[in-house]
């Protein structure tokens, strides 16, 4: 069996996407996500300039020797540029052979471990009551699980906080759009955002926050013993993770649940914290973090240490990643929970899928294969638009964690 064509598809229908059609001599192709959310044509070129050419000729059946061979024939390894590129060829060569097998991607994991996946939505506002009511809107679609962002007073555009949508899309401007912080001023508001919202729901929900790398540890820890109270889920990104030391600060002075890993490229972002257990969810991703191939080899060495998986899933996750991500989520011994910001009906029309929402839970799809498509047609309706993520100042003017 031989790949004969590859090729890749980049369309904005809603917000950029950058897919990887990877086509055989048996008929079969398969597709793959390699977005890179404000540096989508970097991966587009690393794909077609050097990927691509290597592709052609080889045995598609092979995802082992693929993934090996772009890992280390690259030389330059390990960067999110390289594994979204090599992210985008697993998750084609998984799609091929299970379409080949006549099976759902999961059965060629090891069958399901759940019969549903459940997800957290993203409710935010500009202020807490905003914020509060955007979570009971959540409760109304039946999510078990919701993310709590809201607007912060003399903060200037406070991550999280959508632009009178249901979700969050952060990239929102031709050039980086500049935002505010104040960590003083976050780590006086946000705990009340939280006692508001366990004084109205109650702690049958689970509660959701995201730091988004904005507190050094110290800071993180503070944050963890203040929300010790409303039991959250998770605090996530609460402290950046370059240093994966760090979190043992942290970890020493708060019970909150800590995760991290939304922006990790492979396991070694990841071997310190799961083996010091540092964290309780690690977020790697199929698009981030190098495919099924590799997020596999991570959540194993995870639930080593009780350790698990949650996936992020934002809406700058096409529906491919979200598709091999449930597979991945319905197989998982060690699952925790599914990020799902819902994306736009533009974008659903172009990636055609079989999994659906179910009060609160994703249900996988059924039909072998990943169970994601691309409509190319409709996806050339859809040409690029720069488009890049905010950057962060602190009031002084100094750059920070956005
Ligand atoms: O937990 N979710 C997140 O942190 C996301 O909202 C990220 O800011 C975006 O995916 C960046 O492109
Ligand atoms: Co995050």
């Amino acid at each position: 069996m031989k790949i004969t064509r590859a090729k890749v598809i980049v369309t904005c229908p809603g917000r950029n996407f950058v897919t990887l059609k990877i086509e055989t001599d048996q008929g079969v192709y398969g597709i793959g996500d390699a977005t890179l959310n404000g540096r989508e044509l970097a991966v587009v070129s690393y794909l077609e300039d050097h990927v691509v050419p290597c592709l052609i000729g080889r045995d598609p059946r092979r995802i082992e020797d693929i993934w090996q061979y772009l890992y280390r024939g690259a030389y330059w390894r390990r960067g999110p540029v390289t594994m979204r590129a090599i992210a985008a060829v697993d998750m084609a060569l998984w799609d091929i052979k299970a379409k080949m097998a006549g099976m759902p991607l999961y059965d060629l994991l090891g069958g399901k471990s759940r019969d549903r996946v459940m997800v957290y939505g993203h409710a935010n506002g500009r202020d807490i009551a905003e914020t509060v009511d955007a979570v009971g809107q959540y409760i109304d679609m039946g999510y078990k699980a919701i993310r709590a962002q809201t607007g912060i007073p003399g903060i200037k555009d406070a991550y999280g906080v959508g632009r009178g949508t249901l979700f969050y899309e952060p990239a929102d401007a031709a050039l980086p759009s500049e935002t505010g912080w104040d960590t003083r001023k976050a780590l006086n508001h946000i705990p009340k955002l939280f006692d508001k919202l366990r004084e109205t729901y109650g702690f049958d929900y689970h509660l959701l926050h995201d730091g988004h790398h904005r507190y050094t540890p110290q800071e993180a820890a503070n944050l963890g013993r203040m929300l010790e109270p409303y039991q959250l889920f998770w605090l996530e990104d609460c402290t950046p993770a370059e240093n994966q030391e760090a979190f043992r600060l942290v970890r020493q002075h708060t019970v909150t649940p800590l995760a991290v890993g939304e922006i990790f490229n492979t396991i070694w972002d990841a071997k310190d914290l799961i083996e010091n257990q540092l964290i309780d969810y690690i977020r790697a991703t199929v698009v981030g973090a190098g495919g099924l191939t590799h997020l596999r080899r991570i959540a194993d060495l995870a639930s080593l240490y009780q350790i698990r998986t949650g996936c992020h899933g934002a809406t700058d996750l096409s529906p491919v990643t979200m598709g091999c991500a449930l597979h991945f989520d319905s197989w998982v011994p060690n699952f925790g929970i599914q990020e799902y910001m819902r994306h736009a009906e533009e974008t659903d029309a172009v990636f055609p899928h079989d999994y659906r929402f179910d009060d609160g839970y994703l249900i996988c799809g059924e039909s072998p294969g990943h169970g994601v498509d691309i409509d190319e047609a409709l996806a050339a309706k859809y040409p690029y638009k720069p488009a890049y993520l905010p950057v962060a100042r602190l009031n002084d003017g100094t750059i920070w964690n956005w």
